[in-house]
C-alpha cells in the first residue's frame, strides 16, 4: 500500500527548511507521497525567482502566525483541509488524487492544534523539533524555575546585577548552567509580558510532546548525548535523526534536492570564494530573523573591516540602514574593497562547505549551528534571543567548538574576536575539535549503522507507514 504523509511545518524559514528536508527523505528514500501545509506568505517566499526582499521572513508575520496558533485560527482551517481533500481515499472529487493521509508529521510549535486534529481523525501524530535536544530539555524544566520563584525576575536590575550568573543544579546533563545561558524567555518580569507569553507557550509545547507517538528531532546521539538521555527519559519516543541537511547531500541524489530557500545566483560569491586561499574566511550571518540595531551595525563592520580577515558577510536587505549610517557604511565597503563580501543572501550550506571558510560569526540558531558543525567549521558565538543562548553555551562551553561573544558589541572587540578565531593557536583547536564532529556527524547518517539513519528508518517502519 502507498503512504500518505501530511507536514504542517511552523510558518518561518529556520522550521521550513528542516521539515523541507525531512520530507524529501521520506519520498525519495522511502518513497512516500508527501503534502507540505504551508502558508501563501512562506510557499511565496520559497518559489519566487529572486533574491531575498524584505518582506521575506518579516519578524511581524512571526508574531502574526504565533498569534494565530494561540488563538487557535488554524485547527478549524487544516481539519477541513483534511476531511474534504486529503482523507478521501482516492475520491474522484478531490482535486488531488492521493492515498488515504496515515500520518501527519508538525513542528512542535505547531502541536496545540494539530495533535488534538489527528487524534479526532485517526491518524497518527509525529512531531518534528527543529530546536536542539539542550534547549528541548531546557523548556521541559522551565515549569521548576517558576515552581521555585526562581522567575519572573524581580525588576529590571536582575539583567544587570549578576542574579542571571544563578547556577541550575538539577537538570544533570546541563552542567550547571547558569540562568543567563537559559533560553531568553526566562527573563520575564512579570506575567503580561512577550517573554512570559513565550515562555508559556514552548513550555506547554515541551509538555504536550509528550502525547506524540515519536519526536523527530534534528541533532544526533552523540553530539548531545547527556541532553538526549536526560530527554529521553521524559520521552522514551525522541529519535534524533540529523544533521537533516547530510542525511539530505548521503540520501537524495542532487537532481532531487528542492532548494529550501528563495532562488539566488551564486555564482559571484562562490567564485570569491574559489579564489581564497583554505580556511581563510570568516562567514558571518545572524539567519532569516535577527536584526541588527544601527549602532551595533556599524561597530560590527569596523570590527570585521579592521580585523584584516576575509569575510563574507550577509546584510539581509531587510537589515535597516538609517540615511545617517549611509556615508559611515559606504566608507567601510570602500575599506574593504576586496578584501569582504556582501550579499543578501546565499547558498548557506554550500558556503559552509567551501574549502576556504576557516570560521561562522553567527547567531546560533539551531539550524545554522548543526549546519556549522557539519562543515567542521568552528564559530563565533552571538546569540540573540530562544534558543540561540543555550546553543551557544553548548558549543562554547561543552563541545569547545565556539568562542562567545557578549552582547554588548564594540569594534576593538569584534576585531579581538575575530582574530582570535581566525589566527591564534586556540581558534585552530577549535578547529581541530570541530572537524571531528564533522566526521561523527557523517558517520550518523550514513546508511550502514549510522545512528540518525537507522532511527529515522526505524520510525518510519514502526510508526509512520500504515500496516496491513
Ligand atoms: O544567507 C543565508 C542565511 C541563512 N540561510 C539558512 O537559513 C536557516 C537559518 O536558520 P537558523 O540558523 O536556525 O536561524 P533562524 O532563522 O533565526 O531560526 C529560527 O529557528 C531556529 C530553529 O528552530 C531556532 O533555533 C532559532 O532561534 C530561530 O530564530 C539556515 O538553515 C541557513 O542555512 C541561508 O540559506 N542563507
Amino acid at each position: 500500500m502507498e503512504n500518505h504523509v501530511v507536514c504542517v511545518p511552523f510558518p518561518a524559514q529556520g522550521h521550513i527548511r528542516p521539515m523541507l528536508k525531512l520530507t524529501q527523505l521520506l519520498h525519495f528514500k522511502f518513497e512516500f507521497s508527501i503534502t507540505f501545509i504551508n502558508t501563501h506568505h512562506i510557499h511565496q517566499t520559497l518559489f519566487k525567482n529572486h533574491h531575498r526582499s524584505p518582506e521575506d521572513d518579516d519578524p511581524k508575520d512571526i508574531l502574526s502566525a504565533i498569534n494565530s496558533i494561540v488563538t487557535n485560527k488554524l485547527e478549524l482551517p487544516l481539519k477541513e483541509l483534511l476531511v474534504t481533500k486529503l482523507l478521501d481515499n482516492y475520491n474522484s472529487n478531490s482535486d488531488c488524487l492521493q492515498p488515504r493521509v496515515s500520518c501527519m508529521i508538525s513542528d512542535v510549535g505547531m502541536s496545540s492544534f494539530t495533535l488534538r486534529v489527528a487524534e479526532e481523525l485517526g491518524i497518527r501524530a509525529v512531531l518534528l523539533e527543529t530546536a536542539s535536544a539542550c534547549s528541548l530539555l531546557a523548556y521541559f524544566h522551565c515549569r521548576q524555575l517558576l515552581d521555585k520563584g526562581i522567575i519572573p525576575l524581580q525588576d529590571q536590575s536582575c539583567l544587570t546585577n549578576g542574579y542571571l550568573e544563578k547556577s541550575i543544579d538539577w537538570i544533570s546533563s546541563l552542567k550547571r548552567i547558569s540562568l543567563k545561558d537559559m533560553p531568553s524567555f526566562i527573563r520575564t518580569l512579570n506575567p503580561n509580558d512577550m517573554n512570559h507569553m513565550m515562555l508559556n507557550i514552548v513550555m506547554s509545547n515541551a509538555h504536550r510532546a509528550l502525547k506524540s507517538e515519536a519526536i523527530l528531532i534534528n541533532t544526533f546521539d552523540a553530539l548531545e548525548q547527556h541532553a538526549l538521555e536526560d530527554l529521553s527519559t521524559i520521552f522514551p519516543n525522541i529519535h534524533p535523526i540529523g544533521p537533516l541537511n547530510l542525511m539530505v547531500d548521503h540520501h537524495i541524489s542532487k537532481k532531487d534536492t528542492i532548494n529550501s530557500g528563495p532562488l539566488m545566483n551564486s555564482n559571484e560569491y562562490m567564485k570569491w570564494l574559489d579564489s581564497q586561499e583554505p580556511k581563510s574566511v570568516l562567514y558571518v550571518s545572524f539567519g532569516s530573523l535577527v536584526g541588527v540595531d544601527q549602532e551595533t551595525f556599524i561597530e560590527l563592520a569596523w570590527g570585521l573591516a579592521n580585523s584584516l580577515t576575509k569575510f563574507l558577510w550577509i546584510v539581509r536587505s531587510d537589515q535597516v540602514i538609517e540615511k545617517s549610517c549611509t556615508i559611515e557604511f559606504n566608507r567601510f565597503k570602500e575599506e574593504i574593497n576586496g578584501r569582504g563580501v556582501l550579499v543578501t543572501w546565499c547558498d548557506q550550506e554550500q558556503v559552509l562547505a567551501h574549502p576556504s571558510i576557516g570560521g561562522f560569526f553567527t547567531h546560533c540558531g539551531w539550524n545554522s549551528t548543526i549546519e556549522s558543525i557539519s562543515y567542521g567549521v568552528p564559530m563565533i558565538c552571538w546569540p540573540s534571543a530562544a534558543d540561540q543562548l543555550i546553543n551557544s553555551w553548548y558549543c562554547c562551553n561543552c563541545l569547545g567548538i565556539g568562542m562567545k561573544m557578549s552582547e554588548h558589541v564594540k569594534r576593538d572587540y569584534v576585531e579581538r574576536v575575530v582574530k582570535e578565531l581566525m589566527e591564534t593557536k586556540n581558534g585552530k583547536e577549535m578547529g581541530t575539535k570541530a572537524a571531528k564532529w564533522r566526521n561523527i556527524a557523517i558517520e550518523a547518517t550514513m546508511s550502514s549503522h549510522g545512528s540518525s539513519y537507522d532511527n529515522l528508518k526505524k520510525v518510519v517502519n514502526n510508526v509512520i507507514k500504515v500496516h496491513q
